[in-house]
């Protein structure tokens, strides 16, 4: 809902302004002095404020409240109205950073209009930031075909309108993170902001003022206000990432703001209200912590209404692919190098190997294989141009181990010896998947059914048909 705070002096423009707001679906709150706008605004920051250049009665005129907002969040935009012999202070008042004026008598269609295109302003200002961080900071987007991450997204399409808090599970480097971000994306606070606390590298002394932040003066004589990460989220998503590092005195604090979104900032004693949808991501397992005294069950299930888990690269080798080849795509981009692809000696060498890092990892070699690579002859990446972990060392889970005592094995048995762990390995690199495992080894789908009967490959190494 896209809130508007009115600040005038005259009750009846304020109840004329809020009247018309409303009529059009906005929802609109109203103060009449700046003492009761600062604090209107630090209750719940609004989307947009309209605000009187002039007010009698008031400690600070319009401008003093506008350089007080600023203060506290600079990308809330501010309309002012100005009454006939203020139109200078209104000029003024736009150099400040305010966004537009409205001159008084206004209309309704006038007034509509400019907070419209306000609002769209400030939501391009936020596109624009969140379109950097992504050029900058990875995609925001679940590559993957297999049946984990389709799954994945499914429960993402699910789960992201209904408003409910999610944890997200999963190994270093999985995606948790940008699981949580697209279920941002797709929720009906898009257009809020999405902010991220890594629990994990917060000294512990800081969690408090990071998470609640801090009156002017708490910190010391002259120290200023600073918002926290709640605040900052207010109107959109906080993802307290790691969670399971925080300390616990923090813990049972966050379990309370859980309850009834609501806070008070450190050295403060009136408590704020927010409007925040919580995720949590978590690499390590909570109930364990939980039965070690280390994590308090309360907040666990406050946390965990939906539980979503990453599965570990290893997983979900079929996906590895595609990730890989848009990594090097965006690699490419980034770095003004010529675009490249992988050979199937290097798909199938990337396919073996263990992942320990997950997708990051994969990231990272791509990135590497690219800059490090790119006086290689030729359109494509062979498996020796890999780092040598990955283009040298056969992992367990798909080595092929052809060791002496096949030697002591006439040919048909040892043929048997051979395509048993060949094909255990090709399901295991399209992740169980029979047409495209067939596909690749270039066998009908029947005829790879029926062979992998015969060499006796159980159906939990198959998925589908
Ligand atoms: N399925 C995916 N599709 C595309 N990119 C992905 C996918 N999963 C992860 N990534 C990329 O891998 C990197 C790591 O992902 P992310 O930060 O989401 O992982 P994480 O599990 O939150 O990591 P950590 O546990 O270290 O916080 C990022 O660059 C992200 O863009």
């Amino acid at each position: 809902m896209t809130e508007i705070l009115i600040v005038d002096d005259e009750p009846d423009i304020r109840m004329l302004v809020e009247a018309i707001l409303r009529d059009e679906g906005y929802e609109a709150r109203s103060a009449g002095n700046s003492d009761d706008a600062l604090a209107a605004y630090r209750a719940r920051r609004p989307n947009l404020v309209i605000l009187d250049v002039w007010l009698q009665g008031s400690k600070l005129d319009g401008i003093g409240i506008l350089e007080a907002f600023h203060q506290e969040e600079p990308r809330v935009p501010v309309v002012m109205i100005s009454g006939h012999g203020t139109i200078e202070t209104a000029v003024a008042a736009i150099q400040r950073g305010a966004y537009d004026f409205i001159e008084k008598p206004f209309n309704s269609d006038r007034l509509l209009l400019v907070v419209k295109r306000a609002l769209e302003a400030a939501k391009l200002t936020q596109e624009n930031e969140e379109l950097k961080r992504l050029r900058f900071g990875g995609e925001n987007n679940l590559i993957g075909e297999g049946n984990g991450i389709a799954g994945l997204r499914a429960a993402i399409e699910k789960v992201a309108p209904t408003g409910s808090r999610v944890l997200i599970s999963g190994p270093p480097g999985a995606g948790k993170e940008t699981v949580a971000r697209m279920i941002h994306a797709k929720s009906r606070r898009a257009e809020g902001p999405f902010v991220a606390l890594n629990c994990a590298i917060l000294a512990p002394e800081r969690f408090e003022s990071e998470l609640f932040g801090v009156e002017p003066g708490a910190e010391g004589p002259g120290t200023p206000r600073k918002l926290g990460v709640l605040e900052r989220a207010h109107g959109g998503t906080l993802l307290l990432d790691e969670v399971s590092e925080l300390p616990l005195e923090t813990q049972g604090k966050i379990a309370r703001v859980l309850q009834d979104q609501s806070f008070e900032r450190v050295g403060g004693t009136s408590r704020v209200k927010v409007d925040i949808r919580v995720l949590a991501t978590s690499a390590r397992d909570l109930q364990t912590k939980i039965t070690a005294g280390d994590f308090r069950e309360d907040l666990y299930y406050r946390l965990a209404v939906v539980p979503l888990r990453v599965p570990a690269l290893r997983e979900r080798r079929e996906d590895i692919p595609t990730l890989a080849e848009s990594f090097l795509r965006h690699a490419a981009e980034i770095s003004g190098l010529p675009p490249r692809s992988l050979a199937s000696d290097a798909v199938a060498a990337l396919q073996a190997h263990d992942w320990p890092g997950n997708v990051r990892q994969l990231h990272n070699i791509m990135d590497w294989l690219m800059i490090m690579r790119s006086n290689e002859p030729g359109e494509y990446f062979h498996a020796e141009h890999l780092p040598t972990e990955l283009s040298s060392h056969a992992p367990q889970a798909l080595a092929i181990d052809l060791a002496a005592d096949v030697l002591s094995l006439p040919l048909r048995e040892a043929r048997d010896v051979f395509e048993t762990q060949y094909l255990q390995a090709q399901l295991l690199r399209f992740g169980g998947n029979i047409s495209r495992t067939a596909n690749f080894v270039g066998m009908e789908r029947s005829a790879l059914h029926r062979k992998l009967k015969q060499l006796g490959i159980g159906a939990e190494d198959k998925v589908g048909v």
